[in-house]
């Protein structure tokens, strides 16, 4: 045994099987599991594409031959002298590669089973009487594996010997069996019988599991013209295990065409083990089950039936193209429901609607122009079908609307963003050459002060298609599909302009790039600048990608140049401030005076818009920690007492500005550098 051409395969396997079968200690069922591990080794190996074809076929046909041996030797010390069909069964039900062979066949149990013990005397009998047919009827039932009983020599026994004694000794007991009897040797030892209408009494032959069968019906001849003799016992020809090492007995066996030449692993030059030549006494079907020609189903060895198999397997690789050999193809994505070879189904859903047109669940809001009847762009025919859905049900934007109004202060950049991303949406007509609107935007600032609030905002105001993705989930949601998720996003985007791409975080996608950088992400940014930069797109195409970050410092010098627009979104003064406490308090249940909220104002001098928010949830505690906890569970809205001065005084002793002076002085000398404002 040698390991395959792909040595670091299994290599330890291979290794260790090597061992166990070429220690000589092993026994047969060792050696067969040994032997089919290796079988599926290769198979596993050809369907990684690890093996050549070629490699992979001569490969199994060496172990396939290997295994067959000791599958079909009727030799009790170095085969198993199974049935080809119980023995697949078994191979079938195997768990794993690790699960050792489990005979069903215990000599304790076959022994005591009435009907062998009916068949042993009935051998004796035979033997010592010389006598031919007649009565024996031993009817053998599936549980009665039989095929231990001719390994273990019974017709050769007398009538006093003991079984297990007599197993020792196997064929050679089996050469004492006078001729007359020749047909009760077991497999591969026995002559076929002279076609005769005499019914021969053949109590050891192999029978098929299932139906009982009587003995005689063994006696016919095989793969010849077969007759059924007996309605009652449809399987009784089909189910002997009489093979002849001499085929020039079976003329229509050699005139046959040779399937072995045609098999998937056939090296082209077989002999009586690769190629069966017994086979093509059968009739041909389609699922390769051998027939006799009678219709009955044939017996046929481990070797044959691996054959057939791997014949359907190749069959059904070539009916399937994108499935691998054997094996179960990798896709992106679990649940997807199409394949690569999958129709495609456009993002942009057809006017006449229904399943078909592709219509994706979940379109955002402003897209309700893009649903007029586009043909599928050309653009995304490229494009894994998984990608578009993922960007059509998770990117776009989905959520409540936000207006200009709720987001307080920041009139600046509020202006700039209506003249970059609104009125060119509005008026394209105008906004041409060098007025054209820039291709992307960086919203940088402190943490909390409403960058991307002001995304969302864009999102519900500017009626384009919105996309809205978060850098972190391209690098780490989407693992090793980042790049290609980046690609979809600028192709659908340039399918549904105008649009907008908002990303969040920018700065993890777009972060300086250096030695210790992972391979992915660098790919996900330099696909990202390639989009940005329009090398794919054209000039007219309207989409605009809006950038986020709070670490302004951190991108990427190159991706810095594509986002020419750079806003700087500060700390609230304390006219927004103001406002974004009373549009709070407004809500709830509040008696602050204007005077009131002055002060809160002045004392709130550094915070953030989410410090201000935060600080007005901690005010709005107040009137509920005042109540005693017994009354919690019985008071009613109305009894809560509404949110007063003192409760903004206890919520300023917990909450602080979260953003430093220091780190202030950051932005405020980044803006100075790189920033677009006044
Ligand atoms: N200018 C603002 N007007 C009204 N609310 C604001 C404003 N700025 C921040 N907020 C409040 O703070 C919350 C957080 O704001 P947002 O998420 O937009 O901050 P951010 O700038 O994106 O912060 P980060 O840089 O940490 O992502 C908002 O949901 C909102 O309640
Ligand atoms: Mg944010």
């Amino acid at each position: 045994m040698q390991a395959p051409c792909s040595r670091s395969v299994h290599l330890g396997e291979w290794q260790k099987n090597y061992f166990a079968v070429a220690s000589g200690t092993c026994t047969a069922g060792q050696k067969a599991d040994a032997y089919r591990a290796q079988i599926l080794r290769i198979q596993y190996a050809r369907a990684a594409s690890e093996l050549s074809p070629v490699c992979a076929a001569r490969l199994f046909k060496k172990y396939a031959e290997k295994y067959s041996s000791v599958m079909d030797s009727d030799n009790a010390e170095t085969g198993l002298n199974n049935y080809a069909e119980d023995i697949l069964a078994q191979a079938r039900s195997q768990q794993s590669d690790s699960d050792k062979w489990k005979s069903g066949l215990s000599v304790s149990h076959v022994f005591r089973m009435q009907k062998v013990q009916e068949m042993m005397q009935a051998g004796r009998r035979l033997r010592d009487s010389e006598l031919a047919p007649a009565d024996a009827s031993a009817v053998i039932h599936k549980a009665a594996a039989v095929s231990d009983v001719a390994q273990f020599g019974v017709c050769g026994g007398s009538a006093d010997s003991d079984p297990r004694t007599d197993s020792a000794r196997g064929t050679a007991r089996t050469q004492d069996i006078p001729e007359s009897s020749a047909s009760l040797k077991g497999p591969q030892s026995v002559q076929p019988p002279p076609v005769t209408d005499t019914p021969k009494m053949s109590p050891a032959v192999s029978v098929p599991f299932g139906e009982s069968v009587t003995a005689k019906s063994y006696a016919k001849p095989l793969f010849a013209s077969v007759r059924k003799e007996d309605d009652s016992s449809p399987k009784g020809a089909g189910g002997l295990n009489v093979f002849s090492s001499d085929q020039s007995r079976f003329p229509l066996a050699c005139e046959g065409p040779r399937e072995g030449t045609s098999a998937p692993y056939g090296s082209g030059t077989t002999d009586a083990h690769s190629a069966p030549a017994l086979r093509t006494a059968f009739s041909k079907t389609d699922d390769d089950s051998p027939r006799e020609e009678s219709g009955l189903p044939a017996f046929r060895t481990a070797r044959e039936q691996l054959w057939a198999e791997q014949r359907r397997q190749q069959r059904a690789a070539q009916r399937a193209p994108g499935c691998s050999h054997g094996g179960v193809k990798k896709s992106l994505g679990a649940g997807r429901s199409r394949g690569i070879f999958g129709k495609f189904v456009p993002p942009v859903p057809k006017q006449d609607g229904g399943e078909q047109s592709g219509g994706v669940p979940g379109r955002p809001r402003g897209a309700g122009r893009a649903e007029a009847a586009h043909p599928v762009d050309e653009r995304l025919k490229n494009l894994e079908p998984k990608m578009i859905e993922l960007i059509m049900s998770e990117v776009m934007d989905q959520g409540p609307p936000v207006s200009w109004d709720d987001i307080a202060g920041l009139e600046f950049a509020k202006a700039t963003i209506r003249e970059v991303v609104v009125w060119p949406m509005v008026r394209p007509d105008i906004f041409t050459g060098l007025r054209g609107p820039p291709k992307g935007i960086l919203l940088f600032g402190p943490p909390g002060t409403g960058k991307t609030l002001i995304g969302k905002c864009i999102a519900s105001q500017s009626g384009a298609t919105f996309f809205c993705i978060s850098a972190s989930s391209l690098t780490s949601k989407w693992v090793g599909e980042g790049e290609k998720m980046v690609r979809a996003l600028f192709a659908v985007a340039r399918c549904q302009q105008p649009a907008v791409i908002f990303i969040d975080e920018i700065d993890s996608l777009l972060s300086q790039r250096g030695d210790g950088e992972h391979e992915s992400s660098r790919r996900i940014k330099t696909e990202f600048l390639v989009q940005l930069d329009g090398a794919a797109t054209s000039a007219e195409d309207r989409v605009l990608v809006v950038g986020a970050t709070n670490r302004p410092q951190e991108i990427d010098e190159a991706a810095r140049r594509r986002l020419a627009k750079r806003l700087y979104i500060p700390l609230p003064e304390a006219p927004a401030r103001e406002q974004i406490v009373t549009s709070l308090m407004s809500r709830e249940r509040c008696q602050l005076s204007a005077e009131e909220v002055q002060r809160v104002v002045q004392r709130s001098q550094g915070f953030s818009g989410a410090d201000m928010t935060q600080l007005c949830r901690e005010a709005s505690l107040g009137p509920i920690r005042s109540l005693q906890a017994a009354d919690i569970a019985t008071v009613t809205p109305d009894q809560v007492r509404p949110i007063a001065y003192s409760d903004f005084e206890n919520a300023f002793r917990t909450v602080r500005p979260s953003v430093s002076p220091k780190d202030l002085e950051l932005y405020e000398d980044w803006n100075r550098t790189f920033g677009c404002g006044q």
